[in-house]
Parts: C-alpha cells; structure tokens; sequence
C-alpha cells in the first residue's frame, strides 16, 4: 500500500468513533497499512493532538473487535494521529490544513497521496470538495482520492447536482461511495460462495427458480437519529442504497455476471434492465408502513409516531416491500421481493432464493417451500439449503432440515474495515458508482413522486410483528410468501395459513 495522507472530515463524529477508528486500528495490527500513514483529524471544536488520540484509544477500547494486547501497540497507533481545528465553511482553514499536512508530509517522507474521507453532514459535501479545490489541497504530487458517506442525494436532481459538484474536483475513479453492505463478508464473498460451491452452482438456474427474496429486517427503531430519519423513511435510508445494491450484487452472481470481471458494468446493466415502474403500477408493487406500538423480545415498545423527535402526524415510512423485475434473458421470468423495515421481529439481512415446486406432495401437505438456498448475511452469516426430510417422530409429515454450505468464522473484519482497505489500495470494486446511484434515483424517483402525491397507502404494523399486512399480500397474489416468517425451521412447520401470513 502507498503512504498516504488520511484526512477525516468529522474527526469528533460518531461514524468516526463506532466504525472509521476501529476499522483502522484492526488494519494497523494486522499490518495492512502502509508504514508511513499520516491521519490528520477536522473538526470544529479545539482539540488537542494529545486529546484527539485520547478520544481514538477510547474508541478502540468501546468499539473495536479486537482490543489492544501491549501498550506499545497502541501508542505506535495512536502516534500517526494529528488534529486540526478546521470549519467546513471557513477557506481560511483550509490553507492552515494544507500546511499541517505539508507538514506531516515531509515529517514523514512521503510522497503527496491525500485520501479525503468525508464523515460530516451531506449538506456539507459541495462545501468541503469546494474548498479542497481552491486552497490547494486537492492539487498533489501524488493521488488524490475522495471517500464519501450516504445518503448520496435525497432525490434524482439534488443527487445529479452533488455528483456534478463533486466532479468539480474529483475524477469518477477518485470518488469511493460507501454502501457499507457492500462491505459484509458475505456480500464480498458472494462469488467464492458461487465459484467453490459446484452444488450452488448447478441450483443457479433460472428455469428453476420461482423468485428471490431480499431482506432487512431490524428490530431497532430510530434511535437517537428521528431528525435524520424522519426526512428520509425507509425508502430513502434503506431501499435506494443498500436493498438495490444487494439486488444487483445477486443478480450478478446468479446469472453468472459475477465472474466476468467487471463488476460495475454487470451491475449497471442490471439496472438499467430493471423495469420501470409506471404511476399506475406502483399501488400495485409497492407497499410502505409505520409501526404502531407493540412488543419485542416481550417487552413493550412505543410507536414510530411517539418517538422522540419524530412529528406526532408523520406519514414516513419505517418499513417497505416491493415487486421487482429485471427484463433481460436470464431474469424476465422471476419476480424480486424486497423489503425493509424498522421495529420487525427479527434482524435479520439476508436473501432467498426459492426454487420451483416440482413435489406434489409438498403441495398435499401444505408445508413450506422444502426449497430453498438462504444467504444469511448479517448478523449471521451463513448459507444453506432447506430441505425437506421425514418427521422421525410420525413418519408423516415433512420436517424442513438445513444443510449448511458456508459459514464463516467469528471475528471477521467488520464492512468498514474492508472497504476503507480497499480505498486506500484504490480497488473501487465494492464502492457504487455514479451510473450505478443515477439508475438506482431514476428507479426510485416514481415512487418519491407517489408518495408525495399521497398515492401510496401508508399501512400500520405492530411493533414486532414482520410489517404490514400489505406486505404478504404483494406475494400471495403470485401464489407465493415470505419463506421464513413465522417458520423457524426448529419448529413443527403446521402453522396455519393464518398465523402464517400476518402473525409476527
Ligand atoms: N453514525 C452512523 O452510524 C452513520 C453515519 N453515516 C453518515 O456519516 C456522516 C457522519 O455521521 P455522524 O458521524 O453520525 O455525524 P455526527 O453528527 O456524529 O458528527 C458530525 C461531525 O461533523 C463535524 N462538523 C459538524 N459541523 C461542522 C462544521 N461546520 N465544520 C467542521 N466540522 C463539522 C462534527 O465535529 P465538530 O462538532 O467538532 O465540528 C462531527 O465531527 C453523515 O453523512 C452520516 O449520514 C452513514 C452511515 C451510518
Ligand atoms: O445505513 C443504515 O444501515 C443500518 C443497518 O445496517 P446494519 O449493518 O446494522 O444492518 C440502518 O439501521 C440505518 O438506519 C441505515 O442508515
């Protein structure tokens, strides 16, 4: 790896302290930073570089997966740290940074690679690439590389207007947009998955597969971010980022894109075949819900509408399913599934990939799917086939059994770590791509216009439960269902239709 000048906007934040500073330090012991890596942390309140690197070991002690064994470990960490008071909005600030890091430059010998890491407010994005232009910073012996966080945009204009912006001054191949799914182990090692698993690769066919389900379900609610999340909703926080990215991930693999090499255009191609959704069809396709008061884990949890933060009479959504379809050779014939939501049952990201019946008697005995591969991506990660075996106790009835293909180890590298491992080595491979954020806002962008026309029902669901009654209904009329609510497979698989479709 190239020494390099790391320079984090929103030194003080709290991406910073649970994700950015960890991620780091794992890096470091493990020995994958480069031996002359300069941090230079930003912010406005006064610091000193002795108590910035107080604040970076105590999150390494709150935050990290791995805790420091020697003393001398940490302090050789901490000693590539260095603060700067600096307001986003202030040009006068961005020269006294230039010199620090011309500084550090020649402190350390290293040639002027610069990686801007942009962990502050979107709305002070134009702002800050603005200014790296005009003090200078951005003008570099070296490479200059530019890490952004979501949300990218709130909408198809205001994110064509940020991208324009940022290409003021940073070139599409210096611009890293996280989507921190892209990160989980699971969704990097999708093509490991497919490629050492010959018995995967035999069940990837779309003559046999009936549909795809991709799910994130959490049980949080809006924590401590109802100012953020109550603008945003389920559709802007989850579905147009992360859900589309884990759909075009697995349509790739699936269809056997995946291998060809260049991941971004197998995804972009996948978007644009993705068929767009007409005003009239959305009613149809989409299904929005806020949760009302209920119970998780047995114990009492208020609704979205009386959370702190939140306006009394908010009509966002915590929670959305939809029906999707890609019309090209291999997947114009299997619907796509999402859905996402805060306050259900379970967490749980994972997708599913159900194959065709062909057992009548599976049928007979109205059990669930005894087909289908389940790629558990957080906070399990696992994949396995659910099959159907003999119930030893009355020889009777089926009983869905797992056989586990893949699961990984504990205390694997954490999203951030590989993906901020992957941007200092300059591998975008995992990042999204401006074509690939530009179809996913054009997908998008009927639906923000329905819902700002009131033309999409806003559904309650029970705290607890898997989402509104909608929901299940979006896939009954294809005569199919959610294939794991409500159906543990440790459980006796006689739950009613009932129970099955809208009990949590
Ligand atoms: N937290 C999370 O889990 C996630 C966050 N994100 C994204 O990461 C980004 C950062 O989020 P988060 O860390 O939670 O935000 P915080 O509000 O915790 O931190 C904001 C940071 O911005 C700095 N800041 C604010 N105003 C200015 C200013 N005028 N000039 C200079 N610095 C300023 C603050 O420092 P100071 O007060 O010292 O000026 C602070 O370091 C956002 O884009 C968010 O959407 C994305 C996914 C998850
Ligand atoms: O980006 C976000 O993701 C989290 C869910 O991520 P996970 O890694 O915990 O599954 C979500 O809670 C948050 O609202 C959203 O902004």
């Amino acid at each position: 790896m190239d020494s390099m000048s790391f320079i984090l906007f929103g030194a003080t934040g709290d991406l910073a302290k649970r994700k950015i500073y960890p991620a780091l330090y794992n890096l470091f012991i493990e020995g994958k930073l480069s031996p002359s890596f300069s941090v230079i942390g930003l912010g406005r309140r006064e610091l000193t570089d002795e108590a910035f690197q107080n604040s970076v070991k105590q999150s390494i002690h709150t935050f990290s997966r791995n805790t420091p064994d020697h003393q001398d470990t940490m302090t050789a960490f901490l000693n590539v740290f260095r603060y700067c008071v600096l307001n986003v909005n202030q040009i006068g600030d961005y020269y006294k940074l230039l010199e620090v890091v011309n500084q550090r430059e020649q402190e350390l010998n290293i040639v002027e690679n610069r990686m801007f890491y942009l962990s502050v407010s979107p709305e002070f994005f134009d702002v800050i690439v603005l200014n790296i232009k005009e003090s200078g910073l951005g003008t570099t012996q070296g490479w200059k590389r530019l890490i952004i966080e979501k949300p990218f945009g709130r909408d198809l204009l205001s994110a064509q207007e940020l991208n324009e912006n940022l290409s003021q001054a940073f070139l599409e191949e210096e611009i890293f947009r996280i989507d921190h799914f892209l990160g989980k182990p699971m969704v990097q090692n999708l093509d490991v998955i497919e490629s050492s698993n010959p018995m995967l690769q035999t069940l990837w066919d779309n003559h046999q597969i009936s549909n795809i389900q991709i799910i994130a379900d959490e049980t949080v609610g809006v924590e401590e971010r109802a100012g953020y999340y109550d603008q945003a909703g389920a559709l802007r926080d989850m579905f147009q980022n992360h859900m589309l990215q884990l759909l075009m991930m697995i349509a790739i693999q699936v269809s056997n894109k995946g291998v060809a090499g260049d991941v971004r255009a197998n995804k972009k191609a996948i978007m644009e075949s993705l068929r767009p959704l007409q005003e009239e069809d959305i009613i149809h396709n989409v299904v929005l819900g806020q949760y009302i008061a209920g119970e998780l884990n047995g114990n009492p949890v208020i609704g979205y509408a009386d959370e702190q933060g939140v306006s009394a009479n908010s009509r966002i959504e915590t929670f959305m399913a939809a029906r999707l379809w890609i019309d090209d050779y291999f997947w114009n014939k299997v619907p796509i599934y999402i859905r996402t939501g805060k306050r259900l049952k379970e967490k749980a990201t994972r997708i599913v990939i159900e194959f065709k019946e062909t057992l009548t008697e599976s049928k007979k005995n109205k059990i669930n799917s005894n087909k289908i591969l389940v790629i558990d991506i957080s906070p399990n990660e696992e994949v396995y086939i659910q099959i159907n075996s003999n119930n030893p106790q009355n020889h009777v009835a089926s009983i869905p059994e797992r056989m586990n293909c893949y699961s990984n180890e504990k205390n694997m590298p954490e999203a951030y770590e590989k993906l901020i491992l992957d941007a200092l080595c300059g591998d975008a491979t995992f990042f999204a791509h401006w074509d690939e954020v530009e179809l996913s806002w054009k997908w998008v962008q009927p639906i923000l216009n329905a819902i700002d026309n009131n033309l999409i029902p806003l559904e309650t669901y029970e705290a607890g439960s898997y989402g509104p009654k909608g929901s299940y209904q979006l896939l009954e009329v294809d005569g199919h269902r959610w294939a794991l609510d409500a159906f543990d497979v440790n459980q006796n698989p006689t739950t009613s239709d009932k129970e099955y479709s809208y009990n949590g």
